[in-house]
C-alpha cells in the first residue's frame, strides 16, 4: 500500500500542475465548483424558510405570533431567492464541465509534453531494455492523459462533496443538533462500506495490471501490421485471442468476486441507513406534531439527509477514483524524474575534430550486471581517414562494439577514447552529433521520402538540393523520381496523403531494398562528420545493387574514417584495416592479403563464400 503522505505529495504536484496549466481557469473552476457544493444546502434553507413563513401566515393570521420560529427572509424574499438560486445551479454544471474541459486539455499538454522531455533526456539504451522501465513507461503513458486530470477532478469532485455535506450539516445544526447527529448516524454504515470496498477495489486493480499489460500487448499483436503478417502465416491468431480472452476472464472473475462481496454487504447495509433515516424521520414528524419542529425543518431534514447521503456517496466515489489515479500517477512522477541513465561528465570536455584516430582499451561490455560479457578486453584503432572493416559470426558483438562507439552504453571496463579524450568526458549529443551511421535495424517512418531523409540532418529539412544529392549518392533517386509526388510522396500504408485538392490518397510502399537505401540517404546527407559507421548497409540489396551501393561508399569513404560490418567479405575486402571478432574478442586484425596470407578465421569465411560462388558457377 502506497503511504498516505506519498499520496498527499502526489495529490499536491497534480494540483500545482493544474495551477500551472490555466491560473484563471483554476480559479473559475474553484469558484464554481464551491458554489455547486454549497448551493443545494442554501436552497434547502430557503425553503424552510419558505414554508415556516407560509406556515406563520397562515396559523397566526400573518400577526406573526405561534410556535414557529420567525424566518430571516419573507416568503416573498424567499421565493426570489429560490428562484435566482435555483437558475444559477442550473447553469453551473455545463459551465464547469466547460471548465474542467479546458483545464484538462491544459494539463494533458503539459503533462504528455514533460514525460516525454524526460523520456528523450534519457541519452543511453539500457533504460528502453529494462522491461521495469517499460512496464513503468506504459503505465506514466496511460497516467499522462488520465491521471492528473482525474486527480484534479476528484480532487474538486472530494471539496464539492466535503461543502454540500458541511453545509447540510450546518444547516441541520442550527435547526437541531439532534438532528444532525441522526442525520450523520443514517449516512454511517453505507459510508465505512463503501471506504472498505473502495480500498479493495484499488487493491485489486493494481494486482491485476500485469494481466492488463499483458492483455494489451496481445491485442497489439492481433492488429499491428508487421505482427499481422506473422499471425496470419503461422495461424497464430486464435492462439493470441485465446491468451487474451484468459487474461481478460482472469481479470472479470477479480471483479465479478469484489462484485458479489459489495452487493452482498449494500444491500443490507443500504437498508439500514434506509431504516436509520426513516426512524429519524418518525421522530422528526412525532415531534413536529408535539410543536417542537415546524414543517419548514421536517423539509431540511428530508433535503439534508438525501443530500448528506448522496454527496457521501459522490464523495468515495470520487476518492476511489482519486486513489486509483494517485497510483497510476507515480509512474507519471518516476518517469518524468528519472535520473540520467548515462553518467553526465562533472565539466564536459570539447570534442576536437578527429585528427589521430579512435582507440578501445581493453572494453569489456555485458548488457545487464549478471549478464554474460559480450565484449571481452576489446583492444582496437579506428586511424583517421582510414576505412575499417568488423568481421565476425553472428552474435560475436560488432554491433555492441558500434553502439558503445555512440556511447548508447558505457564500457563495463576499459575506456573509449577519441583522439586521446575518453567519450566519457564528453556530452554524448556532442559525440554524436560527430557521427553518422546506418543502422542495422534503421527505422522506417510513416513520412515523406523528403523527410525520411533529412531525419539524418533535420537542418536540411526543406533543402530539396541536399536531400536529392543524398538521394543521389545512395541510389534511391531513379525510384523516387517515378513516385506520384516525387520526394513528397508519403511513405506510409498506415497514413494517407492529402493531394492539392484536399483529397486523401495512398502513399507508398517501399521495398526493402529501397527502405535500406533511404536509411543510407539518410545517413549520407549528415555530411562531413567525423565518423561513418555503417552496419550491414547492404544486406536487404540485390548483387546488382550491393556492387553499386558498395562503389558509391567506397569512393564516399575515400579520406574519411568508417567503420563497416559485412558478413559479405566481398564487399570488406577494400577496406583499409580488417578486424575479425569472435566470442567478444578480435582474434585477427590486418589488410585482406595479410589476412589470407595469415590464413585464419578471415581466409577460411572467405573462401567459404568465394567457394560457394564457384560451385554455383560451376554447377
Ligand atoms: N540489448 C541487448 N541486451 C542483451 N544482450 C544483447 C543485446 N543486444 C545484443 N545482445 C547479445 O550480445 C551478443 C552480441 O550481439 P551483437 O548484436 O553485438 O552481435 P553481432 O556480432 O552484431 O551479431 P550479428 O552479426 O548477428 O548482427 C549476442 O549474444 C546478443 O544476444
Amino acid at each position: 500500500m502506497t503511504d498516505v503522505g506519498v499520496l498527499a505529495g502526489r495529490a499536491l504536484h497534480a494540483l500545482k500542475m493544474t495551477w500551472q496549466a490555466g491560473r484563471v481557469t483554476t480559479l473559475l473552476y474553484l469558484v464554481a465548483i464551491v458554489a455547486q457544493g454549497m448551493l443545494p444546502a442554501v436552497l434547502a434553507l430557503l425553503t424552510k424558510w419558505l414554508i415556516d413563513g407560509v406556515q406563520r401566515s397562515s396559523t397566526s393570521g400573518g400577526d406573526g405570533s405561534g410556535s414557529v420560529p420567525e424566518p430571516m427572509l419573507t416568503p416573498l424574499q424567499a421565493v426570489v431567492c429560490i428562484g435566482v438560486l435555483t437558475a444559477v445551479l442550473a447553469a453551473l454544471p455545463p459551465i464547469a464541465e466547460y471548465l474542467k474541459s479546458r483545464l484538462q486539455r491544459g494539463v494533458s499538454l503539459l503533462v504528455q509534453y514533460r514525460l516525454y522531455s524526460a523520456v528523450s533526456r534519457l541519452e543511453g539504451l539500457a533504460r528502453f531494455e529494462q522491461p521495469e522501465f517499460l512496464d513503468r513507461l506504459r503505465m506514466a503513458q496511460q497516467a499522462a492523459v488520465t491521471a492528473p486530470e482525474q486527480v484534479v477532478a476528484s480532487c474538486f469532485g472530494l471539496l464539492q462533496a466535503g461543502l454540500t455535506v458541511f453545509s447540510f450539516l450546518g444547516v441541520l445544526i442550527a435547526i437541531s443538533p439532534l438532528m444532525a447527529f441522526v442525520t450523520v448516524l443514517a449516512v454511517l454504515p453505507a459510508l465505512f462500506l463503501q471506504m472498505s470496498i473502495s480500498r479493495q477495489r484499488s487493491d485489486m486493480m493494481w494486482e491485476m495490471s500485469p494481466r492488463s499489460r499483458r492483455q494489451l500487448f496481445y491485442q497489439r499483436l492481433l492488429f499491428d501490421l508487421d505482427a499481422v503478417k506473422e499471425t496470419r502465416l503461422f495461424g497464430t491468431g486464435r492462439f493470441l485471442l485465446e491468451r487474451m480472452r484468459n487474461e481478460t476472464i482472469e481479470i472479470n472473475r477479480a471483479e465479478e468476486q469484489l462484485d458479489r462481496k459489495t452487493v452482498t454487504r449494500h444491500v443490507p447495509l443500504s437498508v439500514l441507513s434506509a431504516v436509520v433515516a426513516a426512524c429519524g424521520l418518525v421522530w422528526i414528524v412525532m415531534a413536529a406534531l408535539r410543536g417542537e419542529f415546524s414543517i419548514g425543518d421536517v423539509s431540511a431534514f428530508l433535503a439534508a439527509v438525501a443530500g448528506v447521503q448522496s454527496a457521501l456517496g459522490g464523495a468515495i466515489a470520487d476518492a476511489t477514483a482519486a486513489y486509483h489515479s494517485l497510483l497510476i500517477f507515480g509512474h507519471y512522477l518516476d518517469v518524468s524524474s528519472a535520473e540520467p541513465d548515462l553518467p553526465r561528465p562533472a565539466e564536459p570536455r570539447q570534442l576536437p575534430a578527429l585528427r589521430r584516430g579512435i582507440r578501445l582499451e581493453d572494453v569489456w561490455f555485458r548488457y545487464r550486471d549478471d549478464g554474460p560479457w559480450v565484449l571481452r578486453g576489446i583492444t582496437l584503432t579506428i586511424p583517421f581517414g582510414r576505412a575499417l572493416a568488423l568481421v565476425g559470426l553472428n552474435g560475436a558483438g560488432k554491433s555492441t562494439l558500434v553502439k558503445l562507439l555512440c556511447r548508447m552504453y558505457d564500457p563495463t571496463k576499459g575506456r573509449i577514447t577519441w583522439d586521446g579524450t575518453d567519450i566519457r568526458d564528453v556530452e554524448a549529443a556532442e559525440l554524436r552529433d560527430r557521427i553518422s551511421a546506418v543502422f542495422q535495424d534503421f527505422t522506417c517512418y510513416d513520412l515523406s521520402v523528403a523527410e525520411n531523409i533529412a531525419m539524418g540532418d533535420l537542418k536540411f529539412l526543406g533543402d530539396v538540393e541536399e536531400i536529392r544529392a543524398a538521394a543521389e549518392e545512395a541510389g534511391i533517386h531513379p525510384h523516387v523520381a517515378r513516385f506520384p509526388r516525387g520526394y513528397d510522396t508519403m511513405l506510409s500504408r498506415v497514413f494517407y496523403q492529402e493531394d492539392e485538392s484536399g483529397e486523401q490518397e495512398h502513399g507508398v510502399t517501399l521495398s526493402g531494398g529501397q527502405w535500406q537505401r533511404i536509411a543510407l540517404a539518410r545517413a549520407l546527407i549528415r555530411s562531413r562528420r567525423d565518423l561513418l559507421i555503417l552496419d550491414e548497409p547492404s544486406s536487404g540489396l540485390d548483387a546488382a545493387a550491393e556492387q553499386e551501393v558498395h562503389d558509391q561508399l567506397r569512393r564516399y569513404r575515400a579520406n574519411s574514417t568508417s567503420v563497416l560490418i559485412s558478413h559479405r567479405l566481398g564487399t570488406v575486402r577494400h577496406a583499409d584495416r580488417i578486424v575479425v571478432i569472435q566470442n567478444g574478442k578480435v582474434i585477427e586484425e590486418g589488410s585482406h592479403h595479410e589476412l589470407m596470407d595469415h590464413r585464419g578465421e578471415y581466409a577460411r569465411l572467405f573462401s567459404l563464400q568465394a567457394s560457394d560462388y564457384m560451385d554455383s558457377t560451376a554447377s
